[in-house]
């Protein structure tokens, strides 16, 4: 038969995957370059390179104000953290191999959740 649309308990239950999952991406280890955005006033060039900054705290904000309609809107924003971050450091930077490491860390931990 086909799916209803979306039922409420399966974003409430898809919201507290993204909870979970932004929890565990703050706890790593590798994880403090992205903690807070990023302050183009210390960090010469980010501001004109970076055209979308984003980073944990600021996801974990709009989490809670139910800014994302959808799971994929969650995860589009975490990707555009390694996105940026790929696209400003070099790759064997600490910060570089640091957003690699988290980039990885997502991938395997959000695919065992809801795939
Ligand atoms: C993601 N990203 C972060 C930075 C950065 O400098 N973050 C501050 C890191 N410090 C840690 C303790 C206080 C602040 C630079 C370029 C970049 O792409």
């Amino acid at each position: 038969p086909a799916r209803k649309s979306k039922t409420s308990k399966d974003s409430s239950s898809e919201l507290a995957v993204c909870h979970m999952l932004l929890a565990e991406l703050e706890a790593h280890r590798c994880a403090w370059p992205f903690l807070t955005p990023v302050n183009h006033k210390a960090v010469p060039g980010y501001k004109k390179v970076i055209k979308r900054p984003m980073d944990f705290s600021t996801i974990k904000e709009k989490l809670t104000s139910n800014h994302y309609l959808n799971l994929e809107t969650f995860i589009a924003d975490i990707n555009l953290v390694f996105d940026n971050c790929k696209k400003f450091n070099e790759d064997q930077s600490e910060i570089g191999k640091a957003g690699y490491n988290m980039k990885r860390f997502f991938n395997k931990r959000w695919t065992e959740l809801l795939q």
